[in-house]
């Protein structure tokens, strides 16, 4: 009997109790861990839609937004799902047809209702903004930008999507979203963080946007936007050029080089052995260059190259007023800037132009950037065509001498960036497979989707407290497990004696 009761005193590991004791822990344990693992588990993925259309002056694109259906107002999680360019010219481009405006979106509205799950459909939010193009048609002929306009609701009525409206969006929108949607995706709104300038080249119009500190935004209220987001004030400077996207710009100096109605044009930002007959009627049909029409001018002239990079670089500047400014500070035409500040993210046709030329790197100094444009621009015709003909639009290929040269000037005599200045833009096209533009910030605004104040979020990630869970549960059993071996003798021992 003494013998049996040794045992059990130094082996109270084994008595009935204690392995039940031990199997309800080590189940409990596996169920807190499996509840908390469960309960904060993310559940299989359910996404929202949203669908902008940019119609913007060059042409159109149709964007799918995506983001998880239970995370609306956290930043950084809304996702370019897709893109669509529509076939063809701007909407602008069909005044004088207004029902092809509206037949030229019908495939990407197609894609769209094919990567758009089914069911989601009738939910997701459809909306058109208008840049430039339409602008200027609004100026030249407001009840042509009217039929177009009719033109398009009717194709976007009649999609299976949540249609919002189509408008023009004022210069100012532009810009402000723009930087809206740069700042978004490079998760600089949440965190509070210096935000990034924005710089987006169309082909009617040019937007820059940065937040400059210390500046009094009461000198020019048209320029300013304030933001708050995420708990953070934000006051925005932001203008749009009109007539200043590279399009109007090359019609502009085109115009000024005419102005005495030649039937021969010597352009020097155009390359060497460069020839094509061109009509006054269409040089002059924006109302960006209408009134500097000459009188009496031919029905064409010969439009000829020189590739001259100094040259161009003088014509263009001369597009330029920088003598008129009442504030106390101007970029150019009159218009106030404040100083430029923080990085600067530069989209559209910089990026287009800017890549080509393979000028991308701003580290280089902008001598040499200037020096590599004027070689290029100084390069024959023919043997550009033969390098990359067929892989690059003719008319793309024809402008980039002027494009580059344009890009250059706007930025360093427009804008005021320094040789040391011009280090802080980058040229890009995306951010985290999203596009760079307007059409984001635009979406995230309308579908309320980035909050005024701070969303409070939990303390921990759930990993982080899954792991926490487990940790304490393991310590808590390996504590039981202790009390056990070290208590249990003594109890059993008390049992026995009592
Ligand atoms: N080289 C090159 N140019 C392009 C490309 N796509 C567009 N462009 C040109 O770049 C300019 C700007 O294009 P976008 O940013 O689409 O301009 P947009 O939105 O139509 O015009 P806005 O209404 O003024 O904003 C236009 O002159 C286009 O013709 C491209 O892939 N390569
Ligand atoms: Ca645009």
């Amino acid at each position: 009997m003494s013998a049996q009761r040794e045992m059990k005193e130094k082996k109270p590991w084994h008595t009935p109790l204690t392995i039940i004791i031990t199997v309800i822990g080590v189940i409990a344990i596996v169920a807190l861990v499996t509840v908390a693992v469960l309960q904060n588990r993310p559940v299989p993925q359910k996404y929202k839609y949203g669908i902008v259309l940019d119609a913007g002056s060059s042409h159109t694109a149709l964007y799918i937004y995506e983001w998880p259906a239970e995370k609306d107002n956290n930043t950084g999680r809304v996702e370019q799902k897709h893109s669509c360019k529509v076939k063809g010219k701007g909407i602008s481009s069909y005044a004088a047809e207004p029902e092809k405006a509206g037949t030229s979106l019908i495939d990407c509205m197609r894609e769209a209702e094919l990567q758009v799950p089914t069911k989601r459909h009738r939910e997701t939010p459809l909306y058109l903004g208008a840049t430039a193009g339409m602008r200027l048609l609004k100026i030249e002929d407001s009840a042509a930008s009217d039929k177009v306009f009719q033109a398009v609701e009717q194709t976007l009525q009649r999609s299976p999507f949540y249609y919002q409206g189509a408008r023009i969006l004022t210069g100012q929108e532009e810009g402000a979203f723009g930087w809206v949607t740069v700042n978004y995706l490079d998760d600089r709104l949440k965190q509070g963080l210096e935000t990034t300038g924005a710089l987006d080249l169309g082909g009617a119009s040019t937007q820059i946007s940065f937040v400059s500190r210390n500046y009094d935004i009461s000198e020019s209220p048209s320029n300013s936007v304030t933001f708050r987001l995420y708990g953070n004030d934000y006051n925005l400077y932001t203008h749009s050029f009109l007539c200043y996207g590279k399009d109007q710009v090359l019609k502009k100096a085109l115009a000024h080089q005419t102005q005495s109605g030649p039937t021969k044009v010597q352009d020097p930002c155009f390359h060497p052995g460069y020839s094509v007959k061109r009509d006054y009627a269409s040089l002059y049909d924006s109302p960006c260059v209408s009134d500097m029409k000459p009188k009496g001018a031919p029905s064409e002239f010969t439009h000829i190259g020189e590739g001259n990079f100094s040259q161009c670089q003088e014509v263009v500047k001369s597009l330029f007023n920088f003598t008129a400014c009442t504030y106390s500070r101007c970029s150019f035409d009159g218009v106030f800037q404040p100083p430029l500040q923080g990085p600067f993210g530069a989209f559209s046709a910089y990026y287009f132009v800017m890549n080509f030329l393979n000028l991308t790197d701003t580290s280089f100094p902008l001598e040499t950037v200037k020096k590599n444009l004027a070689n290029y621009c100084a390069t024959p015709w023919n043997e550009l065509k033969q390098r990359h003909l067929g892989r690059v639009k003719e008319k793309y290929l024809a402008e980039y001498c002027f494009s580059g040269t344009y890009i250059l000037t706007l930025l360093t005599e427009g804008y005021n960036f320094t040789k040391e200045k011009f280090s802080d833009i980058k040229f890009i096209k995306e951010i985290k497979g999203s596009d760079a533009g307007w059409t984001l910030g635009y979406m995230l605004n309308l579908t309320n989707m980035i909050p005024a104040e701070a969303p409070d979020s939990p303390p921990l990630p759930h990993a982080g407290y899954v792991s926490i869970v487990t940790v304490i549960a393991i310590l808590l059993f390996i504590l039981l497990i202790l009390c056990l071996r070290s208590i249990w003798p003594r109890c059993s021992k008390q049992q026995q004696i009592v």
